[in-house]
């Protein structure tokens, strides 16, 4: 590639948490032609002065092929889904359109223009019997998003585009205008409005910051990487012990805060108990550092301080 000619990375699902992140990291790099893509028009702050932008709804075969032959991606980052995993259990049909169909959409024109795809998946595909996991770990998912995340990477892997698989777990953080909440917000939140909670202590999770995700996709950009990689939190934790963490923090009433567990908090998906992933081999290969549970919260709690100021 020639010095002048500045890589070119398509993102799918840029109004998401991830996605918002990878925007902003990549724009404060300023060594990549980014596009970033979402359902309907941008959600980014207004000060972000995001000159591109398009609107591609990836279940579109149509849509994606028009995004490709015009934009020509040398990456792809694609994180777009259906993420809520309660609703997956309950619209199977919308699921399995957004987080399968629109995969074989997207490795189709990845294949044509010989774009490097680096896909979004979850601990979700295991069953929690025996985490923490490494890479090589055998899946086997017990609820329906789960399911569709394992058919993404099947589709991705029997391809013979060039793709990485980032397997990541409980994603924490904040982004402007969130289609969805997460813990750490949804329990500082309910605290704050002196709510009762419940929170299970048996599931084991190692959440992760959005802003170190978003650094291990790059690095694997950076080094042109293939293959599935682990990139979360370091902390294994479970739901309980965020919520108290949480709580402390913000100086908030942890008597507000009920231990249960997961016989008698229900949900309509099933959770595997025990996920969180062994991160070494991203830490070996891709120099992936990510901050502590406690110094994610600190970073959420500034940009948060941020937003109010
Ligand atoms: N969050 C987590 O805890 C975890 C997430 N992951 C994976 O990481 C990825 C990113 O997660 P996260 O950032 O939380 O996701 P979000 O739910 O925050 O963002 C998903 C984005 O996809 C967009 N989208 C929905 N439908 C379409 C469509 N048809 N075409 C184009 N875009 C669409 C949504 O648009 P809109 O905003 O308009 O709804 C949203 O912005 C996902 O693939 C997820 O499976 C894995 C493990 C944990
Ligand atoms: C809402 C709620 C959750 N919890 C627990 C259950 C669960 O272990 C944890 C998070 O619950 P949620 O239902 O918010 O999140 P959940 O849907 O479990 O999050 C998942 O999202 C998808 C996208 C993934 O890929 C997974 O890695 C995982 O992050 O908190 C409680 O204990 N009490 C509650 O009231």
């Amino acid at each position: 590639m020639n010095k002048l000619h500045k890589a070119k990375i398509l993102i799918t699902g840029a109004n998401g948490l991830l996605g918002q992140k990878l925007v902003q990291l990549i724009l404060q790099e300023g060594e990549y032609e980014l596009l970033p893509s979402g359902l309907g028009d941008s959600r980014f702050p207004e000060d972000w002065q995001v000159e591109n932008w398009i609107s591609m709804d990836i279940r579109d075969p149509q849509q994606v092929q028009n995004v490709f032959d015009q934009f020509q991606p040398d990456y792809l980052i694609h994180t777009a889904a259906m993420t809520n995993v309660d609703q997956c259990e309950q619209e199977l049909e919308a699921c399995k359109d957004l987080n399968i169909n629109a995969v074989h959409h997207l490795v189709s024109a990845c294949e044509k223009h010989h774009t490097h795809m680096i896909h979004l998946s979850t601990d979700f595909i295991f069953d929690g019997e025996a985490g923490p996991y490494d890479e090589e770990a055998a899946p086997n998912p017990v609820n329906f998003y789960g399911w569709t995340k394992l058919e993404a990477e099947r589709i991705i892997e029997r391809s013979n585009i060039k793709s990485a698989i980032v397997r990541t777990v409980l994603v924490y953080g904040v982004a402007n205008d969130m289609s969805r909440s997460n813990i750490i917000l949804w329990v500082k939140e309910s605290l704050e409005q002196g709510k009762k909670i419940q929170v299970v202590n048996d599931q084991v999770r190692t959440p992760t910051l959005a802003e170190d995700l978003a650094k291990g996709c790059l690095q694997i950009i950076k080094k042109n990487a293939v293959g599935k990689f682990n990139i979360s939190g370091k902390d294994l934790l479970t739901p309980y012990d965020m919520a108290i963490a949480t709580a402390e923090y913000f100086d908030l009433d942890k008597s507000l805060i009920s231990e249960t567990d997961s016989q008698h908090f229900k949900q309509i998906a099933q959770r595997p108990m025990r996920t969180g992933f062994i991160i070494n081999k991203a830490f070996q290969e891709l120099d992936y550092r990510p901050k502590s549970f406690m110094d994610g919260i600190g970073i959420l709690s500034k940009q948060l301080k941020l937003a109010d100021s």
